[in-house]
């Protein structure tokens, strides 16, 4: 049985986690951003026009002696930061730390939006969630984890990202290792095709005293919403009425029309955010809510630093991102539709 380990890169100032992806035949091997909140593996390959290349490595189709074109079969996919990209199908064999799929399908970007342009270090996305939401038409595909799941020991992956250094995701298993305290799992809705969950609201704590986060000290601030639980979105985004109540706690904590969300003070040590999800309590450090310098480009000479925590707004639901996922190791259940947190 199957078990797999990819080391999940961070980008200047965490921007994104890119985890390597081995693909075709002979293997060619392309940087991609996991992406808990989408369900399409798509690639910068020899079909993206060159003045929408940006130095990306690309998929060379026509060097993998295994990829087959799936016919009359095309993609085209828009992200919440308005990002976009299209193109054609095709199948080959994809492998993630050593777990292999064979006819994955491979979506060879005709077009990508300027964002994905200017980002050289990624050549693409792979999806990790639900096939409900893949956008291959007129025959949705399969995401690699779906079609890897009944060759893992156990149907579940994992997500261990970090601040300014490497984590990993692992496929198959839960490594014990990864994480401190007791796993506390909630179910999900999967109706969404996104790893979907309630919150009930928040807490504050003072940095480093998480035992206060449950007294009475760090009052429990009853803001019920629904959140998912998505790596390929940098920040943690929460409703307005919550982001308000926590920066209130934050001297010189403001919006700021010019940089697009809350900025503060960098000389302030943001309070702890404690995110209640059930009975868990997720910490969130204030230290990552400090999370990009604003006026210059390191924390040591900046004044100004612009917030890990900003407005999920517009949307439906809270988007659980990368912030959280550097506080919280994530055990995302496939076959039980539960996703399990724990402090680490
Ligand atoms: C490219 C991309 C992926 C995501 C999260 N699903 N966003 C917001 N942008």
């Amino acid at each position: 049985d199957d078990q797999g380990e990819v080391s999940a890169v961070p980008q200047l100032f965490d921007v994104e986690y890119l985890a390597p992806v081995e693909i075709g035949t002979p293997p060619q091997t392309l940087n991609l951003n996991f992406d808990t909140g989408s369900s399409d593996l798509w690639v910068f390959s020899s079909e993206t026009p060159e003045r929408q290349q940006g130095g990306q490595k690309l998929f060379r189709i026509e060097d993998s002696t295994t990829a087959r074109r799936l016919d009359n079969h095309t993609w085209t996919i828009t992200y919440g930061d308005g990002s976009r990209s299209a193109g054609n199908v095709y199948t080959d064999t994809v492998s993630v730390g050593g777990v292999t799929v064979f006819g994955q399908a491979v979506e060879s970007a005709t077009s990508v939006s300027a964002s994905f342009t200017h980002d050289a270090a990624s050549s693409g996305l792979l999806g990790l969630a639900f096939d409900s939401i893949n956008q291959v038409r007129p025959n949705k595909q399969k995401t690699f984890i779906s079609n890897a799941l009944d060759s893992l020991e156990y149907p579940v992956f994992t997500a261990n990202l970090k601040k300014a250094e490497p984590g990993n995701y692992n496929f198959g298993f839960i490594d014990p290792t990864e994480f401190t305290g007791p796993l506390s799992f909630i179910p999900i809705n999967a109706t969404s095709g996104f790893w979907q969950f309630p919150a009930s609201g928040f807490s504050i704590s003072q940095p480093g005293n998480a035992s206060f986060a449950n007294s009475t000290a760090g009052m429990f601030v009853p803001i019920a919403h629904t959140a998912i639980a998505d790596t390929g979105t940098t920040l943690l985004l929460l409703p307005a009425a919550l982001v308000q109540a926590y920066y209130a706690q934050l001297p010189g904590a403001k919006t700021s029309a010019s940089e697009g969300g809350w900025v503060f003070p960098c000389k302030a040590t943001p309070p702890d955010l404690v995110l209640h999800i059930g009975t868990y309590r997720a910490v969130i450090p204030g230290e990552l809510v400090r999370f990009a310098p604003v006026d210059t480009d390191d924390f040591e000479t900046a004044t100004v630093c612009y917030g890990g925590v900003q407005t999920a707004n517009g949307l439906p639901f809270a988007i659980y991102g990368d912030v959280f996922f550097k506080a919280q190791f994530t055990v995302f259940d496939v076959e039980g539709e539960r996703l399990g947190f724990a402090p680490k």
